[in-house]
C-alpha cells in the first residue's frame, strides 16, 4: 500500500476521478474525502468510491497520511487553513503528505506560505494536465490521467521521499510524472492551456454579441466549433485560474497580440510571402511538434498528436520490426525515392537563391524533411513536399533568421555537417541537435576547419559530438576568412560544409580531397549560377556570391536502387529493371563493384536531368564471385556496403574491402554491425581496422546461404534494408528490429519489396 489513509478535499472532476482511480487500482488503504456538496459525498459512499466522506475535514482526516486538496484555485487557502488547525489538534502528523492538484502554482505556494509560515516538509505541488469539459462528481472517469502529464514541481523545502512517494500514487494511476519549477510551471501553463482558453471564450463571445448570432452559429462549421470546444468548461473555474495566473497570463496575452497585429498587417499589406511562410511554419509545426518531442520520425502518424506530451519515447527505442519470411525470386520493373543528397542540397540552395526554386522528385523521406524543416524554422517560406515536389521562396544568401529553437537534424548527418558550415557564416547563434544515433557521430571533422577559417562553434557533445554550439559572426565580430584545407577524408560532408561555408568568406576556400567524392554540390553551385574551380581533386569557390533560382529535377537515389541490384544478383530467375536511377559518376561505385564480382548488369536510356546524368538499369540473377574490392572505388559507392555484404555473402569466394574506415561512422558502426549480423546468419566473416574480409558461400543461386536470425538494425536504415535483401537466400525467417529508420532514407521500402515477389510483414513493437 502507498499510503495508510488518502484523505481528498473536493470530490469535482479530478477529485472525484482520482478518488476512483485509486479505488480500482486499491492502491490505498483507506480513502476518505471531503466535499461540502452533501450529495457528491453520498453518492461516493453509496458507489463505494470512498470508505467515508463528510463536509467537515475534522470529521474524517483523522489518521490521514496523505491529504490532497482538489478545489478551486482560489479557494485553496482556506483549505490549508483547515489543514494546518488539524495538524496543530494532533489529527494529522506534521510530515505527512498534503499535495494539490491546482492548474497554478504560485499563488498555492503563496498560500501555503501564508498558512504554514514554514512550508512543510511533506507539501507536494502536483499539477495533472488532464480535464474535460464537464465537470463535477458524476463526470468522473477512472483512466482520466492514464497516458497523461503529472507535473510535480520541486521546492527546496519537501523531502525527496514525499515527492517520490506521490509521483508512485500519479504514476498508479497510469500517469507520466514531470518536473519543473513554479514560475516555469504557470508559465508554460499560461502558453499552452489558459491562454487557448481564454481565446475560445472570447471567439464566442465576440461571435454571441453580433445581432445575426443565429446564423453565424447555424452556418458555423468545423473550424469554429473546434477552435471553441474549449469554451464550454466552467466558468467560475476559469474565471479563478485566470486571475491566479494574472502575470503569467498578461504575458502571453500580450505577446498574442503582438502576433495578430503582425498577421493583420500581412493581410492589408497582402504580403503573400510572408503570409504563406507564416501559415506553413505554423502548419508545418503542428504538424511536427509531436514527433520532435518524441524524437518520432516525421513520416509516422501518431496516434494524437495533440497529446505526444504523455509519451516521451526515446529516441533509440524500436517501434517497428520486419518479420521476413525467405523468398527466392524478385522480378519487375519499377522506380525508387528521390536522391537523398540532392534532395538536402535542393533546399539548402532553393532557400539561400534569390528567387523560387520548384524541385520535383524530392525524397520525403525523413532526413530531407529534417533538412526542409530546419530552413521554415530560419523563416524560409517552403511549400510542399507534395507528391514530391516542393516550391521554394528564396530568401537570398543573407536572409536566414535565427531559429526561435534548436535545429533538429533527427538521424541526418548530411543536414548537420553541411547546416553547420552555412549556419558558422550567419550572424547569429545557433544550435544544432539530432537523435541518439546522430549525436554518436564525429563532428569535430567540420567544426576543425571552420574554426580554422575564424568560425567560433563548438561540438558540446561527449566526445566531438552534437549538440553543436555555434555563436554568429555578429558577436563575434569578424567574417569568415578563405582557406585551403586538404582533407583527411574522402568525405563530400566535410567538403560541401566548408565550400558553403565558403560562400559568405573572404576570398577563396579551396578543399583538396585525397580521393573523389560525390561532387553534387559543386553541380548545384553552377546550376544556382555561382563559380565553382573544380581542378581534379581541388575545389574552390570565391565568397560573395550570389545565388539565383533554378528549377531542380532530382533523379531517384541509386544509394535506393542498390538493394534491388543486388536482390535481384543473388536470387534465382530474377530480372529488375529500375528506371531513372541518377548516375553521377561520383555515385556508381556499387556498379563498377557489381560488375568485377561478375554480376549481369544493363545500363540503357541513357540522359540528363537536370545536370544529373540518369539511366535504366537492368540485373539479372548472376553467379557472382568474390573480389579484392579498389580502394578508388570505396568513397564512389560508400553508401552502398551494407547491401554488397550481403552479395559477397552469396559471391564464390572470398571479398575483402580495406580503405574503409568511414563506415565506423556512420548511423551505426557499418562493419562491426554487419559482421554481428552476417555472424547470426551463418555467414563466415573477419572484422579489420579499416574492411572487412567475407567468406562467400556462392554457388548456386537456389541454395540458402543465410539461416534465421534477430537482428537490430542499430538505428540505421540501410543495416535494416541489407539484411531484408538476404531473405532471398535464406532458409528462415528473418526478424530485423528497429525498421522504423528505413524512413529515413527509403519511405515505402516494405511495400516495394513485396510487390515484387518478397514477403515482408511490418510489425509494431
Ligand atoms: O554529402 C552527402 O550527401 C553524403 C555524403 C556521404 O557521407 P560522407 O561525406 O561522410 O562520406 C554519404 O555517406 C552520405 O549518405 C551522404
Ligand atoms: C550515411 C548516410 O547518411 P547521413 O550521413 O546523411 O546520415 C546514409 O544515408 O547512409
Amino acid at each position: 500500500m502507498l499510503f495508510e489513509q488518502v484523505c481528498i478535499i473536493g470530490l469535482g472532476l479530478i477529485g472525484a476521478s482520482l478518488a476512483q482511480a485509486i479505488r480500482d487500482r486499491q492502491l490505498v488503504g483507506r480513502l476518505v474525502a471531503v466535499d461540502r456538496h452533501a450529495p457528491s459525498i453520498e453518492a461516493a459512499i453509496a458507489d463505494d468510491v470512498i470508505d467515508a466522506g463528510s463536509d467537515s475535514l475534522f470529521d474524517v482526516v483523522a489518521g490521514s497520511d496523505c491529504i490532497i486538496v482538489a478545489v478551486p484555485v482560489k479557494t485553496v487557502g482556506a483549505v490549508f487553513k483547515d489543514i494546518e488547525q488539524t495538524m496543530r489538534q494532533g489529527l494529522i502528523e506534521e510530515d505527512g503528505i498534503i499535495s494539490d492538484v491546482s492548474s497554478t502554482k504560485l499563488n498555492v505556494v503563496e498560500a501555503a506560505k501564508e498558512v504554514f509560515k514554514q512550508l512543510p516538509s511533506g507539501f507536494v505541488p502536483a499539477h495533472p494536465i488532464a480535464g474535460a469539459e464537464q465537470s463535477g462528481y458524476n463526470a468522473r472517469r477512472s483512466n482520466l490521467f492514464v497516458n497523461h502529464s503529472l507535473i510535480i514541481c520541486e521546492l527546496k523545502t519537501t523531502d525527496p521521499e514525499a515527492i517520490d512517494k506521490m509521483a508512485n500514487l500519479w504514476e498508479g494511476v497510469g500517469a507520466t510524472i514531470m518536473k519543473m519549477g513554479v514560475e516555469h510551471h504557470d508559465a508554460v501553463l499560461a502558453y499552452t492551456s489558459h491562454l487557448p482558453h481564454l481565446l475560445a471564450f472570447n471567439l464566442v463571445e465576440q461571435l454571441a454579441s453580433h445581432d445575426d448570432n443565429m446564423d453565424i452559429f447555424r452556418y458555423a462549421a468545423g473550424g469554429f466549433r473546434d477552435f471553441t470546444r474549449i469554451a464550454a468548461s466552467d466558468p467560475v473555474m476559469w474565471h479563478d485560474i485566470f486571475i491566479a495566473n494574472k502575470p503569467a497570463l498578461i504575458n502571453a496575452l500580450d505577446e498574442y497580440s503582438k502576433y495578430l497585429s503582425e498577421l493583420r498587417s500581412l493581410i492589408v499589406n497582402e504580403d503573400s510571402t510572408q503570409l504563406l511562410g507564416l501559415l506553413g511554419r505554423a502548419q508545418s509545426a503542428r504538424k511536427h511538434f509531436g514527433h520532435m518531442l518524441t524524437s518520432t520520425p516525421y513520416t509516422k502518424k501518431l496516434t494524437d498528436p495533440s497529446n505526444t506530451d504523455n509519451s516521451m519515447a526515446t529516441s533509440n527505442q524500436a517501434s517497428s520490426a520486419y518479420i521476413i519470411t525467405p523468398s527466392t525470386t524478385i522480378n519487375g520493373s519499377m522506380t525508387v525515392p528521390g536522391d537523398k543528397s540532392i534532395s538536402h542540397r535542393s533546399i539548402m540552395f532553393g532557400s539561400l537563391a534569390e528567387g523560387v526554386t520548384k524541385v520535383t522528385g524530392f525524397l520525403e523521406g525523413e532526413d530531407a524533411l529534417a533538412t526542409l524543416q530546419a530552413f521554415r524554422d530560419m523563416g524560409v517560406t517552403i511549400e510542399g513536399p507534395e507528391n514530391g515536389e516542393v516550391t521554394i521562396h528564396g530568401v537570398g544568401i543573407n536572409g536566414l533568421k535565427p531559429s526561435k529553437t534548436p535545429l533538429y537534424m533527427g538521424n541526418s548527418g548530411t543536414t548537420m555537417r553541411l547546416l553547420s558550415g552555412i549556419l558558422a557564416a550567419q550572424p547569429f547563434d545557433s544550435v544544432l541537435t539530432g537523435d541518439a544515433s546522430l549525436s554518436k557521430r564525429p563532428m569535430e571533422r567540420v567544426a576543425k576547419p571552420l574554426r580554422e577559417m575564424g568560425a567560433t562553434l563548438q561540438t558540446t557533445g561527449e566526445r566531438g559530438t552534437a549538440p553543436i554550439s555555434i555563436t554568429g559572426s555578429d558577436k563575434r565580430g569578424s567574417k569568415l576568412q578563405g582557406i585551403t584545407y586538404d582533407m583527411p577524408v574522402a568525405s563530400a560532408q566535410v567538403k560541401s560544409c566548408l565550400l558553403l561555408a565558403g560562400l559568405w568568406a573572404e576570398g577563396k576556400t579551396t578543399v583538396i580531397q585525397p580521393e573523389i567524392s560525390r561532387d553534387h554540390t559543386e553541380r548545384m553551385l553552377s546550376a544556382f549560377g555561382y563559380d565553382v574551380e573544380v581542378e581534379g581533386n581541388k575545389i574552390s569557390v570565391v565568397g560573395g556570391g550570389q545565388l539565383t533560382a533554378c528549377d531542380i529535377a532530382v533523379p531517384a537515389d541509386i544509394s535506393s536502387a542498390a538493394f534491388f541490384m543486388v536482390a535481384a544478383a543473388i536470387a534465382k530467375d530474377s530480372e529488375i529493371t529500375i528506371t531513372k536511377v541518377g548516375m553521377n559518376p561520383t555515385r556508381t561505385g556499387v556498379i563498377d563493384i557489381l560488375k568485377l564480382m561478375n554480376a549481369d548488369i544493363t545500363i540503357s536510356n541513357e540522359t540528363f536531368v537536370g545536370g544529373e546524368p540518369v539511366a535504366d538499369i537492368t540485373i539479372k540473377s548472376s553467379q557472382l564471385k568474390g573480389i579484392q574490392i579498389p580502394e578508388e572505388l570505396v568513397p564512389l559507392a560508400i553508401d552502398e556496403f551494407p547491401v554488397l555484404f550481403i552479395a559477397a555473402s552469396c559471391a564464390e569466394g572470398q571479398t575483402l574491402l580495406t580503405g574503409a574506415k568511414e563506415l565506423r561512422v556512420k548511423e551505426s558502426d557499418r562493419i562491426a554491425v554487419m559482421a554481428d549480423g552476417l555472424t547470426q546468419l551463418g555467414v563466415d566473416c573477419t572484422v579489420t581496422e579499416d574492411g572487412i574480409i567475407i567468406e562467400g558461400k556462392g554457388g548456386n543461386n537456389s541454395e540458402a546461404v543465410f539461416g534465421g536470425a534477430e537482428i537490430y538494425s542499430h538505428h540505421d536504415h540501410r543495416i535494416a534494408m541489407s539484411f531484408s535483401v538476404a531473405s532471398l537466400r535464406a532458409s528462415d525467417t528473418i526478424k530485423i528490429e528497429g525498421v522504423e529508420t528505413v524512413n529515413t532514407s527509403f519511405p515505402g521500402f516494405a511495400e516495394l519489396c513485396n510487390r515484387l515477389g518478397m514477403n515482408i510483414e511490418v510489425k509494431s513493437v
